[in-house]
Formats: structure tokens, sequence, C-alpha cells
């Protein structure tokens, strides 16, 4: 396999007092999707927090594109190529669809062809049509998309998705699921936190199951979909 491009060693994170990850250590490789799973609040969201700088952590080491992310602000984390995208969907309502890329434009890596409204909009057909459409007219679902799609215009390696089939019509969870094999065979990683078992079984190559804090099994999707004790277990599906 290549090098990593995202590499964790030993990951730990608090909130106060509490620690709430415990060691937690993998790598998400370019071009593959990697899901975290486990239940509510198994520490996923965290995960990708600590990643981002978001949260008071520590790693053994934590390097993305063999650069160290220790001590860096959020902002130049996504600098060096890491996107991220929140549960909570973040886009400017009074803009429309085509505005809310533009905002996330930034220049290509050199010798690599940068991400356009147009390129996008064939990855999210819904999007293309209701590109003069405002944030505030569109449904959760589609302004997730919009999220994910305006990520992508910073040109990242890989990005980040915190749960992004949460509360989302089945059709559109489709479409996304769809858009996140497209990113994929663009070379995009993506590191996947999900609840959403059937939809992360269905997109990802790897998966770590995270059980309070701590990775319980990682491995290929297929031996974590053979290994139906384990999945009952942990995950309850
Ligand atoms: N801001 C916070 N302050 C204190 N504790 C927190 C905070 N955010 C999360 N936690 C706790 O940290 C643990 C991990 O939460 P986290 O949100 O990472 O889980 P999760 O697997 O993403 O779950 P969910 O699917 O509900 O988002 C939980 O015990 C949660 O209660």
């Amino acid at each position: 396999m290549t090098t990593p491009l995202l590499e964790v060693w030993n990951l730990c994170a608090s909130y106060g007092r509490a620690q709430v990850l415990f060691d937690l250590t993998f790598r998400l490789h370019q071009g593959e999707v990697l899901a975290l799973v486990g239940r509510n609040g198994a520490g996923k969201t965290t995960t990708l927090k600590a990643i981002m700088g978001l949260v008071s952590a520590s790693a053994k080491q934590a390097t993305f594109k063999g650069k160290s992310l220790a001590g860096l602000p959020t902002y130049k984390i996504a600098r060096l190529g890491l996107g991220y995208v929140p549960e909570d969907r973040r886009i400017f309502t009074d803009l429309t669809v085509e505005e809310n890329l533009e905002t996330g434009r930034r220049p290509a890596p050199a010798g690599r062809s940068p991400w356009t409204p147009e390129r996008l909009f064939r990855l999210f057909p819904n999007l293309a049509e209701m590109r003069g459409r405002r944030g505030n007219q569109m449904s959760g679902g589609e302004q997730q998309m919009l999220t994910i799609a305006r990520t992508l215009m910073g040109n990242p390696d890989a990005i980040l998705l915190d749960e992004p089939s949460e509360g989302i019509a089945p059709v559109i969870v489709q479409m996304m699921a769809e858009a996140i094999r497209a990113m994929k065979a663009e070379g995009v990683a993506v590191l996947l936190s999900e609840q959403n078992w059937a939809f992360a079984a269905g997109i990802s190559d790897r998966a770590c199951v995270i059980e309070r804090g701590e990775i319980r099994f990682q491995g290929s999707m297929d031996e974590l979909m053979a290994d139906e004790a384990l999945r009952a277990e942990t995950l309850g599906v």
C-alpha cells in the first residue's frame, strides 16, 4: 500500500477532566474511504474534531502528507489539504448554491486540476438543478451536499465527513453515497463518521469500530460484514 495521507498514533482526547478517546491508531490512504462506526456517544465526532485541532487532544504522532499536525490551528490543518464537514451544515443561507461554492474556492496544488462548480455539478447533479437557489430554500440533505461540494472547492486531498447521512431523506442519502463514490474515484480520501451502518457499509473500503472511545476492530469492510457477532455487540446491527 502507498504511504498514508493521514496517520494518527495513540490519539487521546478529553472534555475537561473526562477522557473520551483512548489511544486510537489508524491510517487513511489516498483515495480510500475509511468509516468510523460506533454507537451514539462512542467518540466518532470527537475523533474528527481532535484531528482538526478542535478539542483538547494529544497524539503520539499525527501527520498529514508527512507533516506533523501537532499544535497547528484548524485553519492551517485545512490548508494542508484536509477538509472538514461537521455535522451541522455550514452554508450561507442568503447566498445561492453557486455563490456558496465560490466562497470555498482555493487554488489547487501544482499539477492537479482544480474543482470547479461545473465539475462539482457532475458529482452532485441535484445541486446543478438548483444552482441559482438560495441556501435557505434547500432541504437539510441538499444543504449537506452543498457543504461537501463547497469543501471540495478548496481542493483537499482528504475530507473528514461527520455523519453526512444523518436526518436526511433516503433519496438524498442515495445521492450522497453516489457522490462519495465519485469523489473517491477522483482520488479524494474520506474519513467518514457514521451511525448509519447500511450507508457506511455501502461506500467504505475499511472500517474502525469505536466503542467507548477505543478501537474494537479495524479491518476491511468485508471482514466486518462477515463478523455478525462483533457487529451485533458493538453496533447493534
Ligand atoms: N462538548 C462536550 N463536552 C463534554 N462531553 C462531550 C462533549 N461532546 C461530546 N462529549 C462526550 O464525549 C463522548 C463522545 O462523544 P462524540 O460526540 O464524539 O460521540 P459520537 O460517536 O460522535 O456520537 P454521536 O453519534 O452522538 O455524535 C460522549 O460520551 C459525549 O457525551
